[in-house]
């Protein structure tokens, strides 16, 4: 598929099977239901090696069955290409942020720009905490802030 003149997002998380592949789901079903899905480049990674490999977490992909989101993802970690390559890297907490900021810092000319999906929040919570430890409820907390976000961060990129 051409890729020239597409606009780029990266959603990353710590082990990319819980909080990044929702996002990146989300915002990919958005883009679909806007008619705007082939401007877009839409990928998901993670800060870490820790899962790579792995599919969604069962209680993501239960949350995105419960919204009717289709996800589908293979868990991989951040690669230096990915600074080159993506417009937007949009993670997830400080420690995404720092890590990512300290990754790129070693990619000579990168082009990213590294910010935090809550960041487009329109209720204002910055930060979308990591799930893994947490209950179901803490997946649709996830899901509920990466609709807003996702919705935002589409509206002032169209
Ligand atoms: N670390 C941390 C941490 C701290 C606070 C809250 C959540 C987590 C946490 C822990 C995970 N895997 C368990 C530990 C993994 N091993 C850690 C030592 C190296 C070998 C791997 C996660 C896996 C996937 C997605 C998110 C995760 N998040």
């Amino acid at each position: 598929m051409a890729t020239a003149g597409r606009k780029s997002v990266l959603f990353v998380c710590l082990g990319n099977i819980c909080r990044s592949p929702i996002a990146e789901a989300v915002f990919m079903k958005m883009a679909t239901d806007a008619g705007v899905i082939d401007k877009w480049r839409i990928d998901s990674a993670a800060t870490s090696t820790y899962e790579i490999g792995s599919s969604p977490d069962h209680r993501g992909q239960a949350c995105m069955k419960r919204h009717d989101v289709p996800m589908s993802h293979v868990a991989r970690q951040v690669t230096r290409e990915d600074f080159m390559n993506f417009e937007y890297i949009l993670c997830m907490d400080e420690n995404n942020l720092s890590e990512l900021n300290r990754k790129a810092k070693l990619v000579k000319g990168y082009k990213a720009k590294i910010e935090l999906l809550g960041s487009y929040d329109p209720e204002k919570q910055r930060i979308i905490k990591d799930p893994y430890y947490g209950s179901d409820e803490d997946f649709e907390k996830v899901y509920d802030q990466c609709v807003r976000c996702c919705k935002a961060f589409l509206e002032v990129n169209s």
